[in-house]
């Protein structure tokens, strides 16, 4: 399953669909396992916690209605799915996967915890969720591919402090330069060129538009709640953004964006650029995990002492005016301790779809325990 060259991802993709579609075999569900629950449920299916009746082993079942899904649909997902399982930063694909009359259905591994639909979370914790998502973004993207569903619900969770994280649902992903309409679903994490789109026209896919939905995503993991309803106007969240994105000389920053310090506003400012082809690629947020996100951590810690003022290891105090050094400093250690995230992994040599050999499967943890 292994492909050098990006050019031939489409090709090999296609060939994949092709022999699974081939082999797909027919079962009833119920024969094979036993279904405890109901784990979730969206646009194109729902989602079992099922067991295996002989192995006895607890897996995720996606179930597609046939009556709803196009068989090339789920070929696509499916295949798609099993060809990021090897990168941890994706939920991994088990090759289980066959048609009852009813449905088609895949198996993936059981995340734990959920997803990430409980927001608001802490410092610590919104940069662990972004640093391993952005392993996993720049792991496709560099393969050419566009997840486009970016979102809480599609970030799923193996422990509550988010030490591990991974991606789901490539309902919506294709490859770059697909083109693509506007839609309808998902709208706060749509970024302005999508928004804006006519409905005859089309747009060509790009991983900025991934970026921009990352940069909502993080947004919504600081403060609780979304930045906009819609990133156009006259939606006045959007606006206002706009606005301060639009200065030469960024002045203050509009009140919900107040949640976070000035380096955490400079990298909202570089994901959310709104011409895409200026935004910085996601992968850019590892860059500022050293330095503090949200307001509320640096004014909790101001006023500690100053007794650890020196040495503040390559980056300047003077960008978080307002806060004192040692808030700063505490605020650093506690979340990213020295050895505390790994830098990029350099698994993306090639572009092929499949994870070079080097590549770590599981457990691969981007993240070292505090
Ligand atoms: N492997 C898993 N382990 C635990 N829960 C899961 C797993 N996969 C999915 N879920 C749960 O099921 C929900 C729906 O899954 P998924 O996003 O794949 O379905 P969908 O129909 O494609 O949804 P959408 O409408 O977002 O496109 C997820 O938000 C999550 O809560």
């Amino acid at each position: 399953m292994e492909l050098p060259e990006v050019e031939d991802n489409a090709e090999f993709l296609e060939r994949l669909m092709e022999v699974t579609s081939r082999s797909l075999p027919q079962l009833e569900l119920q024969e094979q396992y036993t279904i405890i629950k109901e784990l979730g449920s969206g646009t194109y299916g729902n989602v079992l916690l099922a067991e295996h009746r002989e192995r006895g082993t607890a897996l995720a079942l996606k179930l597609m209605p046939k009556e709803r899904t196009e068989r090339r649909a789920f070929l696509r997902e499916y295949c798609i799915a099993l060809c990021l399982s090897a990168h941890a930063g994706f939920l991994r694909t088990l090759p289980i996967v066959f048609e009852s009359p009813t449905h088609f259905a895949f198996a993936q591994e059981l995340a734990p915890a959920g997803d990430l639909c409980a927001i608001g979370l802490p410092e610590a914790q919104v940069k662990r969720c972004a640093a391993q998502l952005a392993e996993a973004l720049d792991f496709m993207h560099g393969k050419a591919l566009v997840h486009r569903d970016i979102k809480l619900d599609n970030v799923l969770l193996f422990d509550c402090e988010c030490r591990r994280v991974k991606l789901g649902d490539f309902g919506l992903t294709r490859l770059e330069g697909t083109p693509v309409c506007a839609m309808s679903g998902t709208l706060p994490y749509a970024p302005p060129e999508l928004c804006l789109l006519e409905a005859s026209e089309t747009l060509e896919l790009d991983a900025s538009l991934d970026v921009w939905a990352f940069g909502v995503l993080l947004f919504c993991l600081g403060t609780g709640c979304f930045p906009w309803d819609v990133a156009v106007s006259p939606d006045p969240q959007f606006e206002a953004f706009g606005a301060w994105q639009n200065s030469t000389v960024p002045g203050e920053a509009p009140a919900p964006w107040r949640a976070f310090g000035p380096a955490a506003q400079e990298m909202f400012r570089r994901l959310l650029t709104l011409d895409p082809n200026r935004r910085s690629p996601a992968i850019e947020v590892h860059k500022y995990l050293p330095l503090v996100w949200l307001a509320s951590s640096l004014r909790e810690l101001d006023g500690v002492g100053e007794e650890l003022q020196e040495g503040f290891g390559g980056w300047e105090p003077a960008e978080l005016s307002g806060f004192s050094v040692s808030a700063q400093r505490r605020v650093r250690g506690a979340a990213i301790p020295a050895s505390g995230y790994l830098p990029r992994e350099e698994i993306s040599e090639s572009r092929g779809l499949c994870a070079p050999p080097g590549a770590k499967a599981e457990p691969d943890p981007l993240l070292k325990p505090d």
